[in-house]
This record gives structure tokens, C-alpha cells and sequence, in this order.
């Protein structure tokens, strides 16, 4: 088949891989100008694990793990350690994966097929499935027609919205939003990985290899905002942690100020009673995001890609049953993900100062 795939996330990647290694004729399109590599390491756990052996990837991407298990330091306004988090207390087994984002984003991108087209800087304009294939039209004016198209792109999915409707309609508000932004060399130095909170607020440092990430998280209802405005983002950030300016607040605001890669969205999930309309296609977040709270996007990613090209092997010419047997056998790791994304923010953000308090005591009776 020629399959379009749209989002060159860890979702839209692992499916060109899997099926262009199914012999399928691939385009993967990427609204961004290149590979978006930023953000926090992520897991790669359970039976996304296996999938990336037999993808052939396991070796080369434990090859760039890294090491999590950093404490968590839950600090005061001076930087004094409150409380302690042992990263066991964050992450689920021994056999989980961290690696950067940018690593498995590259290590995917590097076992494309070198039959794939890539196409950097463009994306879906419009779509018609008139049942025999799909017209698209691009954002920079070209057309062409598919037997497939694949929407992997992420939470805030174009895809989605053209085919099943308002994201409204599927978005599930967590109640949190979240920002990541790059700090200058040397900001990581010092110990464990701190956290600073007040009420609904956190704001810390997270520390990779040579790499130091400010990571700002708060508590609010839903905020209306362009996805494509980085603008309007960076002040939606710097207004919920404005009149703060103790410990390394400034430091973190000010990386938010100038990252031209900043990242920052809603923590929310989605829920569609089906990922499948005629000859259009779901996979990852644009599916089933189960939010960053939940830590298993990227497995999720793998093992849905897998699972849609295992289900089209299987069922050559008849897309209905390769649907059918592709969400399936993905719809129990996304809802068992959706499930246990809710208690996390409690920990890591209390909504009130005595929620705060009670934290930090049960943490440090506890010996952390
Ligand atoms: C920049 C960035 C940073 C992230 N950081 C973290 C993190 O720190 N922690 C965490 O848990 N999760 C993070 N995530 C989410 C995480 O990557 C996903 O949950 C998971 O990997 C599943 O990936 P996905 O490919 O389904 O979605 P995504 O990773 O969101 O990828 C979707 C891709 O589609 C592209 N795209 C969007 N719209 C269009 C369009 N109209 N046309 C073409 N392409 C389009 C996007 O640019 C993106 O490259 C981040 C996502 C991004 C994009």
C-alpha cells in the first residue's frame, strides 16, 4: 500500500519503520523543520521492551540509556532538603529504559528505511477518503493520493481532527500543565534532582548526562491556547510562577524566556471509543495519550506501531479486520496507562499547603 504517515514523533517513526519493513510504500510528514528531540528522557517498559528486540533496536538503545535513579530532593526556598524521593518510588522495574528523547527519536529515525520519503516542514492541509483511497492535500500545495493514512501526531492531533471531529470531544483534562526548558551548561551541578513547591506549583531540576532540564509544572482548569504560538505558551508559563522569586526560580524563568524549543502543553489524555475511521488510522498520543503523569507514552508508541503492522500483515486487503486486530490487542496498554496516570500529581504537585506539609512528613519519617 502507499501509506501516509503524519508526525514524525516516536509513534509516526516506529510505524514507518515496522511498515516500511512490510514492504508498504511509506511518506512520513513532519510539521516541524526537523526531529523534535527535546524533553525529559522516557521509559521504554514492559512488552515495548520486546517489541524493540524484535524491531532489532533493543541493543542500540539500552546502549543510550540512562541513570534515573537519582533521588528526588523536595527542597525549601532556600534550597534546604525537606524531604527525599528514592527514584525506585518513580520508576517501575529494574528492567525499564530511560533514554533521551533525543536518542530514541534519532535511533528510530536512523533504521528508516531508506525507501521512506521524509518530508520535513509539511503537513496535512486537508484529507478525502472517498473509500477506494484517500486524496490529501499539503500544506505547501502538493497532492497526492493514499491507500492509508497513519495520524501520529501526538496529543493535539490534525489527523484526528479532520477525521473524528473536535478535540474537545476526546480530551481529557488532567488538571495540570507542564513546561520543560533547556538550562545552560554547569546549571545541573549539585545534588539529587530538587523540587521546590507551593501550592499547585512545582518547579525543579532534572539532570541527564551533561544536561540540565528546568521542569515547571502547576495546577490549573483548562487554559484555551495556540498549540503553534510558542509566545503565548512561554507567558502562560512565566505568568503562573510570576511573583516568585526565591531559590533557583529566576534561573528556570529566565531559560523559559529564551528557549526557542520550549516545551509546554496541558497533562491531559485521549479517550476515542475507536482509533479507526474508513482508511485513516490512529497511533500514539494522537490515539490514546495517557499523559506525561503516566510515563509510558513512548511504550505505547512502540507497541501500537508494532501491533498495526502485525494486524495489516495478517490481513492483507481488508483493512476492517486489521483495525479490528490492531486496537484490540493495543486498547489494554492504553487504558491500563490511562489508569494509573492520576495519582502521580498529588505527590509531585499538592494542591494546598497542608497537602505539602503532609508530604514532606510522611517522606521524612519514612528515613528519605
Ligand atoms: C517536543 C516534545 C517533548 C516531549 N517531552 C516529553 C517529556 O518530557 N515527557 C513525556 O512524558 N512526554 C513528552 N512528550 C510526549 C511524548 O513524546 C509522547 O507521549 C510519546 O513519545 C508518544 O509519541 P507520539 O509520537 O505519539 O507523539 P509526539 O511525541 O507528540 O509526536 C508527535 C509528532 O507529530 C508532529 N506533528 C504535530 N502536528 C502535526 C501536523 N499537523 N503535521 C505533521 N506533524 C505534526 C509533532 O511535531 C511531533 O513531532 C514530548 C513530545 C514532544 C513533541
Amino acid at each position: 500500500m502507499r501509506i501516509l504517515i503524519c508526525g514524525a514523533g516516536m509513534a509516526g517513526l516506529a510505524t514507518a519503520i515496522d511498515l516500511g519493513a512490510t514492504g508498504h510504500d511509506v511518506t512520513l510528514v513532519e510539521r516541524a523543520g526537523h526531529l523534535r528531540v527535546n524533553g525529559s528522557p522516557i521509559d521504554i517498559r514492559g512488552d515495548a521492551i520486546d517489541v524493540a528486540r524484535r524491531m532489532g533496536l533493543l541493543d542500540r538503545i539500552r546502549d543510550r540509556r540512562v541513570d534515573m535513579t537519582e533521588r528526588v530532593h523536595f527542597v525549601d526556598a532556600d534550597g534546604t532538603v525537606l524531604a527525599e524521593l528514592p527514584g525506585d518510588e518513580v520508576s517501575d522495574t529494574p528492567d525499564d529504559i530511560e533514554i533521551p528523547r533525543e536518542d530514541l527519536a534519532r535511533v528510530l529515525y536512523e533504521a528508516l528505511s531508506p525507501a521512506t520519503t521524509v518530508a520535513f516542514g509539511e503537513s496535512i492541509g486537508e484529507l478525502h477518503d472517498d473509500g477506494d483511497g484517500v486524496d490529501v492535500t499539503f500544506v505547501s500545495g502538493r497532492r497526492d493520493r493514499f491507500d492509508l493514512v497513519v495520524g501520529a501526531d501526538g496529543v493535539h492531533s490534525l489527523t484526528r481532527r479532520l477525521t473524528f471531529g473536535p478535540e474537545r470531544d476526546y480530551l481529557r483534562h488532567l488538571g495540570f500543565y507542564v513546561a520543560l526548558t533547556e538550562l545552560p551548561a554547569g546549571a545541573g551541578a549539585g545534588r539529587g534532582n530538587p523540587i521546590l513547591n507551593w501550592p499547585g506549583h512545582l518547579i525543579g531540576i532534572t539532570r541527564y548526562r551533561d544536561t540540565a532540564l528546568g521542569v515547571l509544572n502547576f495546577r490549573s482548569g483548562w487554559i484555551d491556547y495556540d498549540y503553534h504560538d510558542l509566545d503565548a505558551q512561554r507567558r502562560i508559563v512565566l505568568d503562573a510562577f510570576a511573583g516568585h522569586d526565591e531559590w533557583r526560580v529566576p534561573e528556570i524563568l529566565d531559560a523559559v524566556r529564551r528557549d526557542p524549543e520550549l516545551y509546554f502543553d496541558s497533562v491531559s489524555q485521549i479517550r476515542l471509543p475507536s482509533w479507526h475511521r474508513g482508511r485513516v488510522v490512529l497511533v500514539g498520543d494522537a490515539a490514546h495519550c495517557a499523559s506525561p503523569m503516566a510515563g509510558r507514552g513512548a511504550s505505547l508508541a512502540l507497541t501500537g506501531a508494532w501491533l498495526l503492522a502485525e494486524a495489516l500483515r495478517a490481513h492483507p486487503g481488508d483493512l476492517g479486520a486489521a483495525f479490528h486486530e490492531y486496537e484490540t490487542r493495543q486498547r489494554p496498554y492504553a487504558e491500563r496507562a490511562q489508569a494509573t496516570a492520576g495519582p502521580g500529581g498529588d505527590l509531585i504537585v499538592p494542591a494546598t499547603q497542608e497537602a505539602l506539609d503532609l508530604r514532606n512528613a510522611r517522606l521524612a519519617a519514612a528515613g528519605r
